[in-house]
Order: structure tokens, then C-alpha cells, then sequence
């Protein structure tokens, strides 16, 4: 993914959003949709959008910005804040631990390495599938609805499930079903197997365009404020865990890559959305949005570790441009 000579790739030319859509775009091709989710194989790979919110409601908005994709990975930090709401801090903790694992997203091996078997963060299969068992309410149903509310109080609106995605994954899931079977057997799944997917399926389908997950990023990146609805909507403590997720764990194998060279939290889904939080400490005095704001991009092609291809070199160009990294 990225890497310093990314960099060299560029038109010295491009000057503004539009123009570094335009160009971020071609390299779509070097990467591939999501095979293993048959529903996602089939969307334009050649897409690319973004969408920047900051606090005062200002907006960038360029390419296929509006263009829904469903949320994936991106849903396990919602997932995660919704449960740390309803249980506190500690009881989620004592489920799922906060340290990166540099494996890929559905891997298994380091469950049964580490008796007895707790998932290593929210951010892998294992801890999500963890946490989606532990929402509150005793049906799958009653569990999705307080991901639904969250997502409401967020973005201002219930979001559709995309049923054709769901059901397509629901179909192929034999990976995250021998997740699941293993946190039984161990303990850390305290529903049953069938019943968790359904809830963790069923939020990563949930649909989304990068207008909706810009303005959780900017929510997150004002530590739980919503600037625009003028209301604290989550925890500032809770805001802090999930932004330290997104950026040791947000992008898997390649967390510690994407802190170095963009250096901006932020969570991947194998969709190809790209959800960061920019905080306001910025210091470019050319960059539109001092006091912090929110960033969604979109490119459905993605890379080895299941993250955008184009979106990741965008959001390259764009923390290199204004100086984002928070290091
Ligand atoms: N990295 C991802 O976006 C993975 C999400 C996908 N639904 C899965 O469980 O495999």
C-alpha cells in the first residue's frame, strides 16, 4: 500500500480536490473489489469519492462522493462505542483487549496462541464478532437497532441494510463462522454462533456514503461532540478508545504503516471506504478546516490488507498537502 514512493506517482500539477480525484482515480487498477463478498465483486472498481466535514458545517465534497457502499470494517467501531455506551468501558475490555495484532482482519491464529482465547481488539473479525454478541437486546434484531440508533443520532438518518450484500456474505462466511465457533468454545461468545453473524453481517451491510461517514469521523475527531447538532452524542473517553483503535489497529497489518506515512486515525472496509478523524491541531495555515474535521472516501479497488487503493493514496496526498499527521 503506501509507502514513500507513492508520493513520486503524482502530477506536480494537481491543485485541488477535484484534480487529485481525478488522478488518484487511475490507480484504482492496481488494485481489485472484495471476490470473497460475491456482492461487492461487481460495483465500478473505478470509483472514487470524498467528502470533508468540518465543525462549522463546512463541506469538500468531489467524485462519487454520494454513491452508497456498505460499511464493513467501518461498522466495528460504531459497533464497539455503541457497546461501551450500554455496558461501560470495563465490561467491553473485559471481552475484547486494545492491542493490535499485525495479522490480517479474519485471522484466527492468534485466538487459540493466547489462552484462552480473548480477541487481541474490536477492530479484527474475532473482537467484532465479540462485540456484536454483547449489544444490548436478546434478538439479533433488538442488537442491530442499537447500532441503528447510534448511526441515527450520528448522521441524522436510519441507514438501509443492502440485503443482496448481506445475504451474498451470510452465504460465503465459513471464515467468520469458524471465528465465531472458536469464541464459543472459548467463552468470549456469549450468544450463539448464528445469531452473532447475523448481527455482525448485517451491520457491515448497512449503507452508507462518504457524506455519512465524514461526519462520524468529524464527531469522533471532536471527541464526541456533534458540532452540528450541537450535542455531546458519545463520550469523550469512549471517542479516545475508538480513534486509538482506529489508528493501532483501524487498517490491521498495515496500522503501523498508515500511522507513519499519513498518520491520521482512521478504519478501512473491505468495501472500500476509508473513515479518519482529523483532529483540530493543525497548523497549515493553508488547510480549510483548523478547527479538525471529519474525512469518508470511497474506491471500491483495494489492496492486499482489504483497504482502498486509490482512497489511500488520496488521503496520502491530502494529510501530506495540509500537514494532518497527529505526530
Ligand atoms: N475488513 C472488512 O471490511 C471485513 C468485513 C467483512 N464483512 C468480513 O467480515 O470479512
Amino acid at each position: 500500500m503506501i509507502d514513500d514512493s507513492s508520493i513520486q506517482k503524482e502530477n506536480q500539477n494537481m491543485n485541488n480536490i477535484d484534480d487529485w480525484v481525478a488522478h488518484y482515480r487511475t490507480f484504482s487498477k492496481e488494485g481489485k473489489n472484495a471476490s470473497y463478498i460475491p456482492a461487492l465483486e461487481k460495483v465500478n472498481s473505478s470509483n472514487l469519492g470524498i467528502s470533508i466535514i468540518g465543525p462549522d458545517g463546512t463541506m469538500i465534497k468531489s467524485g462519487d462522493w454520494n454513491v452508497p457502499f456498505t460499511l464493513q470494517s467501518i461498522s466495528k467501531v460504531i459497533s464497539f462505542i455503541a457497546a461501551c455506551m450500554h455496558h461501560g468501558i470495563p465490561y467491553v475490555l473485559d471481552r475484547v483487549d486494545l492491542e493490535p495484532t499485525g495479522d490480517p482482519f479474519n485471522s484466527i491464529i492468534r485466538l487459540e496462541m493466547h489462552k484462552p482465547g480473548k480477541p487481541f481488539n474490536p477492530m479484527i473479525n474475532a473482537g467484532a464478532i465479540t462485540v456484536s454478541a454483547i449489544l444490548p437486546g436478546q434478538t439479533p434484531q433488538e442488537k442491530l437497532e442499537s447500532i441503528y440508533l447510534l448511526m441515527e443520532k450520528m448522521v441524522g438518518k436510519r441507514p438501509s441494510l443492502n440485503e443482496e450484500v448481506f445475504v451474498s456474505e451470510w452465504q460465503t462466511a465459513n471464515r467468520n463462522r469458524a471465528l465465531a465457533y472458536y469464541l464459543k468454545e472459548t467463552g468470549y461468545l456469549e450468544i450463539e454462533v448464528e445469531e452473532a453473524l447475523e448481527v455482525y453481517l448485517k451491520q457491515c451491510s448497512l449503507e452508507v456514503t462518504t457524506e455519512d461517514i465524514a461526519i462520524i469521523g468529524l464527531i469522533l475527531a471532536q471527541d464526541g461532540y456533534h458540532p452540528i447538532r450541537k450535542e455531546q452524542v458519545l463520550p469523550k473517553e469512549v471517542a479516545r478508545l475508538a480513534k486509538s483503535l482506529m489508528l493501532t489497529c483501524g487498517v490491521y497489518n498495515a496500522s503501523g504503516k498508515f500511522a507513519a506515512y499519513i498518520g491520521i486515525p482512521a478504519k478501512t472496509g473491505v468495501s472500500g471506504g476509508i473513515m479518519s478523524a482529523v483532529p483540530p491541531r493543525v497548523r497549515n495555515e493553508e488547510f480549510p478546516f483548523q478547527e479538525g474535521c471529519g474525512i469518508g472516501i470511497y474506491g471500491p479497488a483495494i489492496d492486499e490488507y482489504g483497504s482502498s487503493v486509490a482512497g489511500v493514496m488520496l488521503l496520502k496526498k491530502i494529510a501530506d498537502t495540509w500537514d494532518l499527521s497527529i505526530f
